[in-house]
């Protein structure tokens, strides 16, 4: 066990090349494809003929060749074409040329690029019935709703290939578990399979783990998963209980303070105190400097509830239903279900919102999305809206996007924004719009950017007596029926982003004449790939359709990223309230968003740079544990940690630079629990003492082995072993979050934070290892004089 070979190395060669599985992405020109495509449909026309039992004949007899070793590319048209024709037994869909390309493009560990609306559910299905046949495949969605409604698919389309399909997700037991796990393909959300990865690590039977391994992972809207779930990690709590006395203070003390005792950086979303403020605090709690450190706690909890009262809001972040406050999925529109605002935050909420505070969490283990897919040796994906993002995906994940053509040209006119100069403004310029679409019949998707902002447009469009249906998060359940009805004639449906992807709106055969679905968007995203994914909503298969943003100076995204420009133009406006579509004034919305990109990509390679430093030392605990489930037994482990502990113990109370008379032999030997005497004469080193000790030890090591280790006992010492371990790395996580909470205030050094983080977590790293060491070898060593000092008085 020791560090060396995990000790620093620079986080920058990391982040370059995590994976190694893409190939010569140039070779897979379109040309090659079309080639193969073409020798899929060959194939399929032979088999299109068989009948359902020799389809599957045919199936068993592909899986043993390729379980033998044969993954040509002969074998993989022949398992494409297999699937075509299930795909068109069971679903009635006779799959695109396109569909066919972007399935090759995955099956060779890329991504797919194919705009949104052209099947890429029913794409995935080849790759994924290929790669099974070599080994299981998990295929990632993006949502719950997703993963069972895509199973629901792939499990009929499989079942005619003999191949089995599993749905991963949190209401399964252990047991329900492990036969998903068992089947050949499993659909969930990563965070399903990795709180399913964390939860094993942390089992103390091994045969408790559901979890086989890592070996093919194709991930569905692989940029909404890789990219914009990067910045939080999942956490594995345990509970612990809040201190609700100390929230009620903190909650109390900040409704006495004025804005002008804090501050908000609205770009980073950051909270401070002024001096003004920390004057107030230091009184109201009668202390003298609340940046000592035994007032961390204090701060702490002062600033998360802060940030509950300035920065978290009702119904955009989080929503409270029966008493219970919901994390809402800002890319998602979705609640987050199981989880919980980490760091005390959710407890400032629920005191904000004076409903019972919850349990605080304490973080047992967490791993942030990069890493865990650096589980795999293997993954693809596809996306709709790769655009704004490949760079990233090459940088960091070295996966390299192949864009598809579309089946049909796209029909959908994306109209240019209208930029307001109040919200008010764009509300009345967007309601009158509605209104003119809705009179001509056209369907209208009005896409909205929180719970709040989705109420506010549903109330006003009702007072103008206009039908309307609303889909977020609080109206989950109708999803369904809501999505249903959205395509039909003068329909008004008004979404948060929930109405991304997988929304599929089907529309009335007489809205097609009428010019398809529009959809208005009433904010831009911070990432242009969600304006993308509202877009896609309509124009899907080659139908009409068309969109448009409305946009104001009042907009959020303008205040945290339009800086001072916004003021000039705001300052400089010219045109009344019916807003402007001036293309000079669009580019520098256009910009305002690249900038806000720009900010969350470095926020991105920040925690993912974190990472990468705890990565090293996870792997550390994480290897060191599974070592204590694979030893036929822990003796060596023990002997190992006693030598460590008289060597520690040896050089703390005879130092080698005092004179041995200054030695504290007898603090040494209570702390040791030794009986026998410590014979200390004229040139006596320490090496001599820690002879001595070597030598009367293994006398009674030998004894207690002679008399009591059994297999039993060794059983009962690999489980010590492992609670010991885990505690420690419970407490030494619990230092690193309060090493990374107070990274960002430690820009006084004028050193790179990051270098920070990763010396002075090393240093809690070796102490953590340390502590182990001790507390471990102190037991053991303990338990062994114990026995050999109660047989010595029994002889006497
Ligand atoms: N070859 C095909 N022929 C006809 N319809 C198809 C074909 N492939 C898929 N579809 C249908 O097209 C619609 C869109 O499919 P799907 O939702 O998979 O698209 P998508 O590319 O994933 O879109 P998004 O990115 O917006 O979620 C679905 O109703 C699906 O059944």
């Amino acid at each position: 066990m020791t560090l060396g070979r995990y000790m620093k190395s620079s986080h920058e060669m990391e982040v370059k090349g995590l994976f190694r599985n893409w190939r010569s992405w140039l070779s897979n020109d379109r040309d090659r494809l079309r080639k193969f495509v073409g020798l899929v449909n060959d194939k399929h026309r032979v088999i299109s003929a068989l009948t359902d039992d020799e389809l599957q004949a045919e199936a068993s007899e592909l899986r043993q060749m390729v379980q033998t070793g044969g993954r040509t590319d002969r074998l993989r048209v022949k398992a494409f074409a297999l699937v075509k024709e299930a795909v068109s037994r069971k679903l009635g869909i006779v799959m695109h040329d396109e569909q066919i390309m972007g399935a090759w493009v995955m099956a060779d560990g890329q991504v797919a690029e194919m705009k949104t609306g052209e099947g890429k559910t029913i794409a995935s299905l080849p790759p994924l019935f290929w790669l099974s046949l070599q080994n299981q495949v998990h295929m990632i969605t993006v949502n719950d709703y997703l993963a069972q409604r895509d199973y629901v698919q792939a499990d009929k389309v499989m079942a005619v290939l003999g191949t089995s399909v599993g749905w991963n997700h949190a209401a399964l037991s252990g047991l329900q578990k492990k036969e998903v796990y068992a089947k050949e393909i499993v659909y969930g959300t990563w965070s399903e399979f990795g709180f399913d990865f964390l939860r094993d690590r942390m089992e103390y039977q091994i045969d408790r783990r559901v979890m086989p391994g890592f070996n093919y992972a194709v991930i569905d809207e692989i940029d909404s998963v890789l990219i914009d779930e990067a910045k939080t990690p999942i956490i594995i709590a345990g509970k612990s209980r809040a201190s609700p006395d100390l929230y009620y203070l903190s909650d109390k003390l900040l409704r006495a303070l004025t804005n002008r005792d804090y501050e908000v950086d609205e770009e980073t979303q950051q909270v401070m105190f002024t001096e003004a403020g920390i004057r107030k605090i230091e009184a109201m709690f009668m202390i003298d400097n609340l940046f000592d450190i035994s007032c961390v706690t204090i701060y702490h909890h002062l600033l998360q509830c802060l940030r509950a009262r300035v920065i978290m809001q009702a119904d955009r972040d989080y929503i409270v239903d029966k008493g219970k406050v919901q994390i809402i999925d800002a890319f998602t529109g979705r609640i987050m279900d199981g989880r919980e605002f980490s760091d005390g935050l959710q407890q400032a909420i629920e005191m904000k919102e004076n409903v019972p505070l919850s349990e605080e969490t304490r973080a047992h283990a967490s791993i942030t999305v990069q890493k865990f897919f650096s589980l795999y040796p293997f993954i693809s994906g596809m996306t709709g809206t790769m655009e704004s993002d490949k760079e990233e995906m090459r940088e960091i994940y070295g996966l390299h996007v192949f864009r598809i053509p579309t089946h049909k040209p796209v029909l959908r006119k994306d109209l240019i924004d209208r930029v307001f100069l109040t919200k008010r403004d764009k509300y009345r310029g967007l309601a009158s719009e509605v209104s003119s679409l809705h009179e001509r019949g056209i369907p209208v998707l009005v896409g909205t950017t929180s719970i709040s902002q989705s109420q506010e447009i549903y109330e006003l469009l009702r007072g103008m007596s206009l039908p309307c249906q609303i889909l977020n998060a609080k109206t989950e359940r109708e999803e369904a029926e809501i999505i249903g009805r959205a395509g039909r004639r003068g329909a008004i449906t008004i979404a948060t982003n929930m109405a991304g992807r997988g929304a599929d709106i089907h529309l009335d055969p007489e809205v097609i004449s009428l010019g398809g679905l529009h959809v208005l968007g009433t904010e831009r995203h911070e990432s242009r790939r969600i304006d993308l994914q509202l877009r896609g909503r309509s124009g899907r298969q080659g139908l009409p359709g068309a969109s448009r943003f409305f946009i104001s100076l009042e907009d959020d995204l303008i205040r945290r990223f339009g800086g001072e420009e916004a003021e000039t133009v705001a300052i400089g406006w010219r045109t009344g309230e019916e807003g402007s579509s001036d293309v000079e004034l669009v580019r520098w919305v256009d910009a305002v968003q690249e900038r806000a990109e720009r900010h969350m990509y470095e926020v991105r390679l920040f925690v993912y740079r974190l990472d990468c430093v705890v990565h090293k030392q996870r792997q550390w605990y994480y290897e060191y544990r599974e070592k204590l489930f694979s030893l036929g037994n822990v003796t060596d482990e023990l002997l190992a940690s006693a030598k460590y502990v008289f060597a520690e113990k040896v050089a703390a109370y005879c130092p080698e630079n005092d004179v041995f008379e200054e030695w504290q032999t007898d603090r040494l030997r209570s702390e040791l629990g030794w009986g026998e005497p410590i014979r200390l004469s004229g040139g006596v080193t320490q090496q001599d003492v820690l002879d001595q000790i070597k030598q009367t030890w293994e006398q009674h090591w030998f004894s207690f082995q002679y008399r009591l280790v059994s297999p039993l006992w060794s059983e009962e010492w690999r489980l010590e072993l492992m609670k010991l371990l885990d505690r420690g790395w419970l407490e030494h996580m619990e230092s690193l979050n309060a090493l990374k909470l107070g990274i960002h205030f430690r820009a006084l050094e004028k050193r790179d934070p990051l270098d920070i983080y990763e010396e002075e977590s090393f240093v809690l790293f070796q102490m953590f290892e340390r502590q182990f060491r001790l507390e471990a070898g102190g037991k053991f060593i303990r338990e062994v004089l114990d026995f050999c000092n109660r047989k010595l008085r029994g002889s006497a």
